[in-house]
Protein backbone atom coordinates (compact mmCIF):
# COMPACT_ATOMS: atom_id res chain seq x y z
CA UNK A 1 0.00 0.00 0.00
CA UNK A 2 1.41 3.42 -0.81
CA UNK A 3 2.67 5.48 2.21
CA UNK A 4 0.94 8.08 3.98
CA UNK A 5 0.69 11.43 2.09
CA UNK A 6 1.52 14.68 4.54
CA UNK A 7 -0.39 17.25 3.91
CA UNK A 8 -0.98 20.14 5.68
CA UNK A 9 -3.91 22.47 5.57
CA UNK A 10 -5.34 25.69 7.39
CA UNK A 11 -8.44 26.64 8.80
CA UNK A 12 -9.05 30.51 8.36
CA UNK A 13 -12.18 33.06 8.77
CA UNK A 14 -13.78 35.68 10.75
CA UNK A 15 -13.93 35.58 14.02
CA UNK A 16 -16.09 33.75 15.47
CA UNK A 17 -17.52 31.65 12.69
CA UNK A 18 -16.20 28.28 14.10
CA UNK A 19 -12.95 27.55 12.64
CA UNK A 20 -12.20 25.62 16.29
CA UNK A 21 -15.09 24.23 16.64
CA UNK A 22 -15.07 22.60 12.75
CA UNK A 23 -11.42 21.31 13.68
CA UNK A 24 -12.58 19.60 17.24
CA UNK A 25 -15.47 18.56 15.56
CA UNK A 26 -13.37 16.81 12.95
CA UNK A 27 -10.49 16.15 14.93
CA UNK A 28 -11.92 14.86 18.36
CA UNK A 29 -16.06 14.77 17.53
CA UNK A 30 -17.26 16.90 19.79
CA UNK A 31 -18.70 20.16 19.83
CA UNK A 32 -17.80 22.94 22.49
CA UNK A 33 -20.66 25.37 23.38
CA UNK A 34 -18.14 27.68 24.93
CA UNK A 35 -16.62 30.45 23.04
CA UNK A 36 -12.16 30.88 24.05
CA UNK A 37 -10.89 33.08 20.86
CA UNK A 38 -7.60 31.30 19.34
CA UNK A 39 -4.39 32.27 18.62
CA UNK A 40 -2.88 29.48 16.79
CA UNK A 41 -3.70 25.85 17.34
CA UNK A 42 -2.31 22.02 15.66
CA UNK A 43 -3.96 19.09 15.22
CA UNK A 44 -3.05 16.05 13.22
CA UNK A 45 -5.52 13.08 12.04
CA UNK A 46 -5.04 10.35 10.11
CA UNK A 47 -7.84 9.95 7.14
CA UNK A 48 -8.41 7.72 4.20
CA UNK A 49 -9.75 9.10 0.60
CA UNK A 50 -10.14 6.69 -1.90
CA UNK A 51 -8.08 4.22 -0.74
CA UNK A 52 -5.06 6.62 0.12
CA UNK A 53 -3.83 7.24 3.76
CA UNK A 54 -3.43 10.99 4.60
CA UNK A 55 -1.78 12.14 7.91
CA UNK A 56 -3.30 15.77 8.02
CA UNK A 57 -1.73 18.80 10.06
CA UNK A 58 -4.56 21.54 10.70
CA UNK A 59 -3.44 24.13 11.89
CA UNK A 60 -6.43 26.21 13.45
CA UNK A 61 -6.06 30.11 12.99
CA UNK A 62 -6.78 32.97 14.80
CA UNK A 63 -9.68 34.70 13.33
CA UNK A 64 -8.90 38.06 10.96
CA UNK A 65 -10.65 41.10 9.59
CA UNK A 66 -10.61 42.65 6.49
CA UNK A 67 -7.41 44.63 7.66
CA UNK A 68 -5.43 42.06 9.46
CA UNK A 69 -2.21 41.25 7.60
CA UNK A 70 -1.97 37.68 6.56
CA UNK A 71 0.50 35.91 8.15
CA UNK A 72 3.21 34.56 6.00
CA UNK A 73 3.34 31.34 7.19
CA UNK A 74 0.70 29.95 5.85
CA UNK A 75 1.58 30.62 2.82
CA UNK A 76 4.99 28.50 3.22
CA UNK A 77 4.20 25.22 3.39
CA UNK A 78 0.17 25.17 3.69
CA UNK A 79 -1.08 22.67 1.39
CA UNK A 80 -4.85 24.13 1.28
CA UNK A 81 -7.39 26.44 2.85
CA UNK A 82 -10.74 25.54 4.55
CA UNK A 83 -12.32 29.31 4.37
CA UNK A 84 -15.00 29.83 6.82
CA UNK A 85 -17.81 31.84 7.06
CA UNK A 86 -20.97 31.59 9.35
CA UNK A 87 -24.13 31.73 7.62
CA UNK A 88 -25.39 34.26 10.56
CA UNK A 89 -23.37 36.98 9.22
CA UNK A 90 -22.71 39.03 6.20
CA UNK A 91 -19.40 40.27 7.26
CA UNK A 92 -17.93 37.10 7.69
CA UNK A 93 -18.60 36.35 3.91
CA UNK A 94 -17.03 39.40 3.08
CA UNK A 95 -13.89 39.07 4.69
CA UNK A 96 -13.33 35.12 3.41
CA UNK A 97 -13.42 37.14 -0.09
CA UNK A 98 -10.29 39.11 1.36
CA UNK A 99 -8.56 36.92 3.16
CA UNK A 100 -8.56 34.86 -0.62
CA UNK A 101 -7.73 37.67 -2.17
CA UNK A 102 -4.61 38.38 0.06
CA UNK A 103 -4.16 34.40 -0.34
CA UNK A 104 -3.59 34.76 -3.79
CA UNK A 105 -1.55 37.93 -4.05
CA UNK A 106 0.84 36.74 -1.62
CA UNK A 107 1.20 32.96 -3.27
CA UNK A 108 1.22 34.54 -6.70
CA UNK A 109 -0.67 31.87 -7.61
CA UNK A 110 -3.95 31.78 -9.86
CA UNK A 111 -5.57 29.49 -7.86
CA UNK A 112 -4.76 27.27 -4.84
CA UNK A 113 -6.87 24.34 -3.22
CA UNK A 114 -9.68 25.89 -1.01
CA UNK A 115 -13.19 24.74 -0.18
CA UNK A 116 -15.14 27.30 1.04
CA UNK A 117 -17.33 26.64 4.25
CA UNK A 118 -20.51 28.16 5.24
CA UNK A 119 -20.55 27.14 9.03
CA UNK A 120 -23.92 27.52 11.75
CA UNK A 121 -26.50 26.32 9.84
CA UNK A 122 -28.13 24.76 12.52
CA UNK A 123 -29.36 28.49 13.21
CA UNK A 124 -32.07 28.66 10.72
CA UNK A 125 -33.68 31.81 12.27
CA UNK A 126 -30.31 33.85 12.50
CA UNK A 127 -29.29 33.03 8.71
CA UNK A 128 -28.32 35.84 6.32
CA UNK A 129 -26.44 33.92 3.62
CA UNK A 130 -28.76 31.94 1.26
CA UNK A 131 -26.82 28.75 0.33
CA UNK A 132 -27.16 29.87 -3.20
CA UNK A 133 -25.27 32.97 -2.45
CA UNK A 134 -21.78 30.94 -0.97
CA UNK A 135 -22.47 27.97 -3.84
CA UNK A 136 -22.22 30.79 -6.49
CA UNK A 137 -18.96 32.35 -4.80
CA UNK A 138 -17.07 29.16 -5.21
CA UNK A 139 -18.30 28.58 -8.57
CA UNK A 140 -16.91 31.80 -9.41
CA UNK A 141 -13.63 30.36 -7.41
CA UNK A 142 -13.92 27.26 -9.10
CA UNK A 143 -13.68 25.08 -5.63
CA UNK A 144 -16.07 23.09 -3.65
CA UNK A 145 -18.76 24.61 -1.78
CA UNK A 146 -20.49 22.79 1.52
CA UNK A 147 -22.29 23.97 4.75
CA UNK A 148 -21.75 22.80 7.85
CA UNK A 149 -22.98 22.37 11.59
CA UNK A 150 -19.97 21.97 13.51
CA UNK A 151 -22.59 21.64 16.53
CA UNK A 152 -25.14 19.25 14.83
CA UNK A 153 -21.74 17.59 13.39
CA UNK A 154 -23.29 17.91 9.77
CA UNK A 155 -20.81 17.99 6.44
CA UNK A 156 -17.55 18.13 9.00
CA UNK A 157 -15.97 15.51 7.38
CA UNK A 158 -16.75 16.15 3.94
CA UNK A 159 -15.09 19.37 4.45
CA UNK A 160 -11.94 18.18 4.81
CA UNK A 161 -12.16 15.02 2.62
CA UNK A 162 -13.23 17.68 -0.01
CA UNK A 163 -10.28 19.68 0.57
CA UNK A 164 -7.50 16.74 -0.02
CA UNK A 165 -9.32 15.75 -2.98
CA UNK A 166 -9.04 19.64 -4.25
CA UNK A 167 -5.58 19.38 -3.17
CA UNK A 168 -4.63 16.44 -4.64
CA UNK A 169 -6.57 18.07 -8.18
CA UNK A 170 -4.74 20.36 -8.22
CA UNK A 171 -1.59 18.52 -7.69
CA UNK A 172 -2.14 16.99 -10.51
CA UNK A 173 0.38 15.04 -12.92
CA UNK A 174 2.83 15.52 -9.86
CA UNK A 175 1.20 13.80 -7.43
CA UNK A 176 0.04 10.89 -9.84
CA UNK A 177 3.28 10.10 -10.66
CA UNK A 178 3.87 9.52 -7.01
CA UNK A 179 1.41 7.18 -6.19
CA UNK A 180 1.80 5.51 -9.76
CA UNK A 181 1.12 1.60 -9.10
CA UNK A 182 3.12 -0.99 -11.60
CA UNK A 183 0.80 -3.74 -12.18
N1 LIG B 1 -24.99 27.09 16.71
C1 LIG B 1 -23.73 26.90 16.32
N2 LIG B 1 -22.75 27.50 17.00
C2 LIG B 1 -21.48 27.28 16.58
C3 LIG B 1 -21.17 26.47 15.46
N3 LIG B 1 -19.84 26.47 15.30
C4 LIG B 1 -19.32 27.25 16.28
N4 LIG B 1 -20.31 27.74 17.05
C5 LIG B 1 -20.18 28.62 18.22
O1 LIG B 1 -19.64 29.86 17.78
C6 LIG B 1 -18.71 30.37 18.74
C7 LIG B 1 -17.35 30.55 18.10
O2 LIG B 1 -16.85 29.29 17.73
P1 LIG B 1 -15.29 29.01 17.53
O3 LIG B 1 -15.16 27.63 17.00
O4 LIG B 1 -14.53 29.37 18.75
O5 LIG B 1 -14.98 30.10 16.40
P2 LIG B 1 -13.56 30.51 15.79
O6 LIG B 1 -13.83 30.87 14.37
O7 LIG B 1 -12.55 29.44 16.02
O8 LIG B 1 -13.20 31.81 16.64
P3 LIG B 1 -11.80 32.64 16.71
O9 LIG B 1 -10.78 31.72 17.25
O10 LIG B 1 -12.07 33.79 17.59
O11 LIG B 1 -11.52 33.13 15.34
C8 LIG B 1 -18.69 29.35 19.90
O12 LIG B 1 -19.57 29.78 20.91
C9 LIG B 1 -19.19 28.07 19.26
O13 LIG B 1 -19.82 27.22 20.18
C10 LIG B 1 -22.25 25.84 14.76
O14 LIG B 1 -22.10 25.12 13.78
N5 LIG B 1 -23.51 26.10 15.24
Amino acid sequence: MAPPKQRKVAVMGFRAVGKSSLTIQFVEGQFVDSYDPTIENTFNKTIKVRGQEFNLQLVDTAGQDEYSIFPQAYTMDVHGYVLVYSVTSRKSYEVVQVIRDKLLDLTGAQNVPIVLVGNKTDLHMERVIPQDEGKGLAEQWKCPFAESSAKEKDSVNSVFQQLIMEIERQNGGGQQKEDCTIL
